[in-house]
């Protein structure tokens, strides 16, 4: 442990009085290492709702505007373009190891309470990226695309032996760290522009480290949250806080995976956000093999080309799928998702009549064929033994406990994943629309129809 961490917080405190933030005496930085949530900003009074608890002036967050001609002096090989053209996140990472480096940085105070040790993805090992199994996180970690930026960009504008390593702890702490602020010119543009008829919601941000703002931890019900309308960011609260309780901001609605890749820990209280992914190309190199039995057609490849096409042109197509646990306002699986399987599942003349726009998309419940519930429910299946343990396996591992923190966390992600898969099935299996309109059933039915009338015609 860092013998350190406490003359730490007390340097950064005084230094966050000295560069203009007002902390009322009721908030406190804590230590919280014992509970895993490092430093932590907790409540020493009764707050109210609406109540202040801390101001940052927008001069003293750290932007690549405010720390830009800093690295850029007595630097003749480089221009502000040079670091301007990179991604925000990038620009930000290249001021801030150039400022890092610099022993009289007027940041050096709030440098030191920053991380020098991540749990987020891209610190994992092979092996303990591999206790995901089959999560679609794995596809978002980035590293490689990050280490070629670092390398054709960042390392060029950065100090001379700057390495991969402290590239990632930067760009992860900013990753975790880092607000994106509203530009407050746009805002008084936009009060100007009351009247106009066009709404340019299109809101302009830069990213930025806000000293302090940056301490709150998060758990899902957030208790405080940061205001950006003035020159002053104020960090109020939006309901009351008890004495001793955690002031905690508000980091977003976001699956325990996605927490985890960003932040690096998860907790119960995001397993309401946790999402799944299926794949379209997963969907259509399987769906008419599992329903073949039903089904009795062959599509051809160009054939299901067209169908993901009118996919494309209804939009309705994705390249992969979130399906996340229902709410009041959501079901679990998409209309999306259920429009790409009915329009990959619905009979040639429906087809035919959608894509002449004789006849538009139907409703939800209309596309909520038994089939196209019966094709989802195979798919979430087939999507859950990609998976190699059960959710019963995960339950018992999680409950032995004697794993290290990031295989925990792993089991928790992977077995949420497979949570929401199943209660997906059991929506899907829930559909219950007429399948006359669907491949195979068409033809059938309008067989079965002209016979009743030829036996009707033949018993008139
Ligand atoms: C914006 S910082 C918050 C300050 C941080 N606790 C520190 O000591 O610097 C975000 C990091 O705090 C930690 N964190 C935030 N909320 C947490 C929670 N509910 N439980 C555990 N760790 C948490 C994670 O390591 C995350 O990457």
């Amino acid at each position: 442990m860092d013998d350190q961490f406490c003359s730490k917080t007390e340097t950064f405190a005084k230094w966050l009085t000295h560069v203009g933030v007002q902390i009322s005496a009721k908030a406190q930085l804590t230590d919280l290492r014992a509970d895993g949530r490092g430093r932590a900003l907790v409540a020493k009074g009764d707050f109210a709702e609406d109540e202040l608890i801390f101001s940052v002036p927008r001069t003293s967050t750290l932007s690549v505007k405010a720390a830009l001609p800093e690295l850029l002096s007595g630097r003749q090989d480089i221009s502000a373009e040079d670091v301007e053209c990179m991604p925000g996140w990038a620009s930000l990472t290249a001021v801030i190891i150039s400022e890092g480096s610099r022993p009289e940085s007027k940041w050096a105070p709030y440098f030191n309470v920053l991380p020098t040790k991540l749990d987020s993805l891209v610190f994992w090992s092979p092996e303990e990226l591999a206790e995901l199994q089959a999560s679609a996180v794995l596809k978002k970690v980035g590293k490689d695309k990050a280490e070629e930026i670092f390398h054709q960009s960042i390392s060029k504008v950065t100090p001379e032996g700057t390495d991969v390593d402290i590239f990632h702890r930067v760009a992860s702490t900013i990753m975790a760290y880092a607000f994106d602020i509203p530009d407050i010119e746009q805002e008084e543009e936009e009060g100007a522009n009351e009247d106009d008829l066009v709404d340019d919601d299109e809101q302009k941000t830069s990213l930025a480290m806000i000293p302090l703002a940056d301490m709150l931890n998060a758990d899902a019900d957030n208790n405080a949250r940061l205001h950006y309308d003035g020159e002053e960011l104020e960090m109020r609260t939006i309901k009351p806080i008890k004495n001793g309780e955690e002031i905690l901001n508000d980091y977003g609605q976001l699956p325990r995976s996605d927490l985890l890749r960003r932040y690096g820990y998860v907790t119960d209280k995001y397993a309401p956000f946790d999402v799944a992914e299926v794949s379209t190309s997963t969907i259509t190199d399987h769906i008419y093999q599992d329903l073949a039995g039903e089904l009795k057609v062959y599509l051809r490849a160009s054939e299901i080309e067209a169908r993901l096409e009118l996919a494309r042109r209804e939009d309705v197509y994705e390249d992969a799928y979130d399906v996340g646990h229902a709410t009041e306002e959501w079901p679990c699986i998409s209309d999306e998702l259920v429009a790409l399987v009915y329009l990959l599942l619905v009979g040639e003349e429906t087809l035919a009549a959608i894509q002449s726009s004789k006849m538009s998309l139907p409703s939800r419940s209309k596309m909520e064929t038994e089939l196209v519930g019966k094709a989802l429910q195979r798919i979430f299946e087939r999507r859950e033994r990609e998976y190699s343990t059960t959710v019963a396996e995960d339950e018992n591992l999680l409950q032995a406990g004697n794993h290290s923190n990031r295989v925990q966390m792993a089991i928790q992600v992977r077995m949420g994943e497979k949570v929401v898969l199943r209660e997906a099935k059991k929506e899907a299996g829930k559909f219950q629309g007429d399948n006359k309109r669907m491949l195979g059933r068409e033809k059938r039915e309008r067989e079965d129809d002209e016979h009743v009338s030829q036996k009707k015609s033949r018993h008139r």
